[in-house]
């Protein structure tokens, strides 16, 4: 049974004019509507994930694949701006329209999201072991001695040496930083975890270690996982499935390796061949 299912997830940015879907897109080339200039951040992104599976979520820079990300992480709600549906397993409705307190529930404990910048899913002030606690707590975990040992534990999984449990975040290095950053994600065991270019800020030994790091965890615990990124390598590393976005909208989706060796769209074509 499907664990997370999107449907026609859509951003605008500006006061649509209500031509803005139609002019906009992989067709139009564009992003933002010519005749009232909101930018179309995403529209029609229709997509599935199931247990256990990675979904990657590629394309260039603007191509909306942060929007879709923040959707899916229940990190904005049904508004002016946005709309569309998100539903996961065993919660009822549309979670887009659910209320503030079962986001904030999901969000501590079934859904975790690994910002894409640092600055964004930490609190570079608090200690490393302090932000991985702090989700623990949110979601209702009390007991101390628990916590700590927890967060022992996902230090060690995330290969973050326990002994700077106690160090600042803000004296660890980019590295441990986004160690830390998916350690947070995972702490409650969510059903999924969406990450949002993993790999930014990090020098290519440094994105190797890490990556090879969360493949090894998402299998090990059969963890769902959405991988946004603009770099091929890393969805061709971790996802199942991949679906390829270009001007806010889906042009491709299918199993990776099919994707990578046979891409139908046009689009996909050149982004591989850009890497080859
Ligand atoms: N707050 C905002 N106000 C106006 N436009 C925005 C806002 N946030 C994003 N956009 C625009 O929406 C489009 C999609 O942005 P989004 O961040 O989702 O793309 P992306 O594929 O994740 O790119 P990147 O990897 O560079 O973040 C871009 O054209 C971007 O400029």
């Amino acid at each position: 049974m499907t664990l997370l299912e999107a449907t026609d997830l859509r951003t605008v940015y500006g006061d649509s004019c209500g031509e803005c879907v139609e002019r906009t897109g992989d067709e139009a080339g564009r992003n933002q509507c010519p005749v009232c200039g909101s930018v179309v951040a995403c529209a029609d992104v229709s997509l599935d994930v199931e247990p256990g599976e990675v979904l990657g979520i590629v394309g260039e820079s603007g191509s909306g694949k942060s929007s879709v990300a923040e959707l899916l992480a229940l990190e904005r709600n049904a508004d002016a701006t946005t709309a569309g549906d998100v539903r996961l397993r065993g919660q009822d409705g549309n979670l887009l329209d659910a209320d503030y307190e079962t986001r904030h529930r999901l969000r501590t404990g079934e859904i975790g999201l690994v910002h894409q910048h640092i600055r964004d899913g930490l609190n570079l002030e608090f200690t490393g072991g302090g932000n991985v606690a702090e989700k623990l707590l949110a979601a209702g975990e009390r007991n101390f001695g628990d916590v700590r040992e927890r967060v022992r534990d996902r230090f060690a999984e995330t290969e973050i040496p326990v002994d700077r449990m106690d160090d600042p975040a803000e004296t660890y290095s980019g590295g441990m930083q986004r160690r830390v950053q998916i350690a947070r994600a995972l702490a409650t065991d969510p059903e999924v975890v969406v990450l949002d270019e993993p790999t930014t800020g990090l020098d290519v030994s440094v994105q190797a270690r890490v990556l090879d790091m969360f493949r090894r965890i998402q299998r090990e615990e059969d963890v769902a996982a959405v991988v946004v990124s603009h770099d091929l390598g890393v969805v061709r590393l971790l996802a199942d499935r991949t679906l390829v976005m270009r001007h806010g909208r889906v042009v491709e989706t299918g199993l990776t390796d099919r994707v990578m060796e046979d891409p139908h769209h046009e689009y996909t074509q050149t982004l591989i061949n850009s890497v080859i």
